[in-house]
């Protein structure tokens, strides 16, 4: 089973996209669609429908999730809860729908308002009001809906009354959200998270305090667009540290204008160049940490990164290699792990410092069986993380046990594929595929040495990383990534004559940032 929040944090990077599309049929939005002030309710309805279902059909490529307000449904009486549900039918079982109803009631009616909004609504998540206390919030996150369901609490809203009472507690909030979530959870840190926090892109200040109070929960930031919220600013205060963790949803911003696509897609790069800004701005970009430094150094070291003229599979002319079976030293191999460790601890698989949101290490035969050991040992030694390890042989065995699964057992676990480097990406998808015919195994993340960030045709603008995350719905995390690596050598000074011109070179023609 997939949570609420798990199949935000799949699409979000399977589309690269942080943008959540909001479906608000205002009465006055419909005009066009032949509604008057004489018109029925079953025809205001009929008008909502294909409002939204047009709205849907245009943004789909870059919706993270729909979220229809509950509102504008509710307002047209029994056509309109029918429309309610025909809409979260339109949107499909593959992208999360989150329901904006704001509920908060004692316990037992809470309870109802789950029923009615996850077994009768269709929705995969919900907006709650927190006012009440965890027993107002956990029926949405527990009982039949453990693992499933997901809420975003209202923490500072983007309304400017949100100043009289959430000014002066949504830091609070934001803390209880935290602990609430891991109640929910039963306890258990290494889950993802299944509460998330409303704070409008229209305070900045209290994006920043709400992603201090609570660095690990999503950001639900409504405002920008019709209410003024500044995307910049917002996505500066609001991103986590990896540049994630943060759904922007916009409904008249987009339903508005004229043509509803083209909107959502520029929404959704404005959306991803803030962020790229941000990461850059926070060092996440050219800059790169001690442990990023580190591996490139002994990388250069040990020969494994290379310049010069290497041929690749592809029959392209590389200006730089890069070899991880030359790790092959314990010191080297000691440190290999370390770094991947850290990666892996900085990146959207680790939602707080000290947890992962994997439960087994899975290294693809051969050179991921000694890659995939030594990042389980680091995880272990430098952050305490202790996850199982599980490799293949590529021939079955005939004797003992036999079999072509070795080491911890992956049924019903969530797993993190470690690999070297993503060329073309077959091997990834040929171990996803094996992965996901294991009982309840799911492969949650990828975790490799170098992103080339290199387009794999050009007719496909994404790199191989960026595709095999579009098309397996799942993140992969880089050591370093080649911007990071060229970033650093040449302010550095360490690259011979002619290489950097020739890996400018190389990436005007096939890289992607
Ligand atoms: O703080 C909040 C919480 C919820 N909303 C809802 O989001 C949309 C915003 O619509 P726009 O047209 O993009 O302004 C709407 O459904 C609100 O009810 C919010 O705005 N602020």
């Amino acid at each position: 089973m997939t949570s609420f929040f798990e199949r935000i944090t799949n699409r979000s990077a399977k589309i690269d996209s942080l943008l959540c599309v909001g479906l608000d049929p205002h009465r006055n939005e419909l005009e066009s669609l032949g509604v008057t002030s004489t018109s029925s309710d079953s025809e205001v309805a009929a008008a909502a429908l294909s409002f939204c279902c047009s709205i849907i059909d245009a943004t789909r490529p870059y919706a993270v999730a729909y979220k229809p307000n509950a509102a504008f449904f509710e307002c047209l009486g029994s056509p309109g809860h029918s429309t309610l549900l025909q809409v979260v039918q339109h949107i499909g079982g593959d992208i999360p729908v989150l329901l904006d109803c704001k509920r908060g009631d004692i316990g037992s009616t809470a309870a109802a308002y789950a029923v009615a909004s996850y077994d009768k609504l269709l929705a995969t998540g919900v907006t709650l009001s927190p006012l009440m206390g965890y027993d107002s919030v956990s029926p949405f996150l527990t009982g039949d809906y453990a693992g499933k369901g997901g809420a975003f609490v209202l923490c500072k809203t983007s309304n400017p009354g949100s100043s009289e009472i959430l000014s002066g507690c949504f830091e609070k909030i934001a803390r209880l959200a935290s602990d609430w979530s891991l109640q929910a959870n039963g306890g258990d840190s290494s889950k993802e998270p299944c509460l998330g926090l409303v704070v409008g892109a229209t305070d900045p200040d209290a994006l920043k305090r709400s992603r201090k109070a609570a660095p690990g929960l999503w950001l639900l930031s409504p405002g920008v667009g019709a209410q003024g919220g500044d995307l910049d600013a917002a996505c500066e205060a609001g991103l986590d540290a990896s540049g994630g963790k943060m759904l922007i949803p916009v409904s008249r911003g987009i339903s508005r204008a004229e043509d509803r696509g083209e909107k959502a897609r520029e929404l959704r790069d404005n959306i991803n160049g803030a962020r790229r800004r941000v990461v850059e701005g926070r060092g996440g970009g050219d800059e790169i940490e001690a442990f990023q430094r580190d591996f490139i150094d002994f990388s250069l070291e040990m020969g494994v990164l290379k310049f010069g003229t290497f041929t690749l599979k592809s029959g392209r002319e590389s200006p730089y290699f890069f070899n991880a079976g030359l790790f092959s030293t314990g010191g080297a191999l000691f440190k290999l792990g370390r770094a991947y460790a850290a990666s892996i601890m900085s990146s959207v698989l680790s939602p707080s410092p000290s947890t992962v949101s994997f439960d087994v290490i899975f290294g693809p035969a051969y050179k991921g069986i000694s890659l995939g050991a030594v990042v389980a040992a680091a995880l272990y030694s430098d952050f305490g993380v202790d996850v199982g390890f599980a490799y293949n042989r590529k021939e079955a065995k005939d004797h003992g046990e036999g079999g072509v699964l070795v080491g911890a057992s992956m049924e019903g676990k969530r797993v993190l594929v470690v690999d070297d480097v993503i060329s073309a990406g077959t091997a990834i998808r040929e171990s996803h595929s094996m992965l996901t015919s294991i009982p309840g195994c799911s492969p949650v993340g990828v975790s490799i040495a170098l992103d080339r960030a290199e387009k794999r045709s050009l007719s496909d603008p994404a790199s191989a990383v960026q595709a095999v995350a579009r098309d397996l719905g799942i993140p992969v995390v880089s050591i370093v990534a080649l911007r990071q690596l060229f970033g650093y050598l040449r302010t550095e000074g360490k690259f011979e004559d002619g290489v950097v011109e020739a890996v400018t070179k190389y990436r005007d023609a096939y890289g992607v940032d």
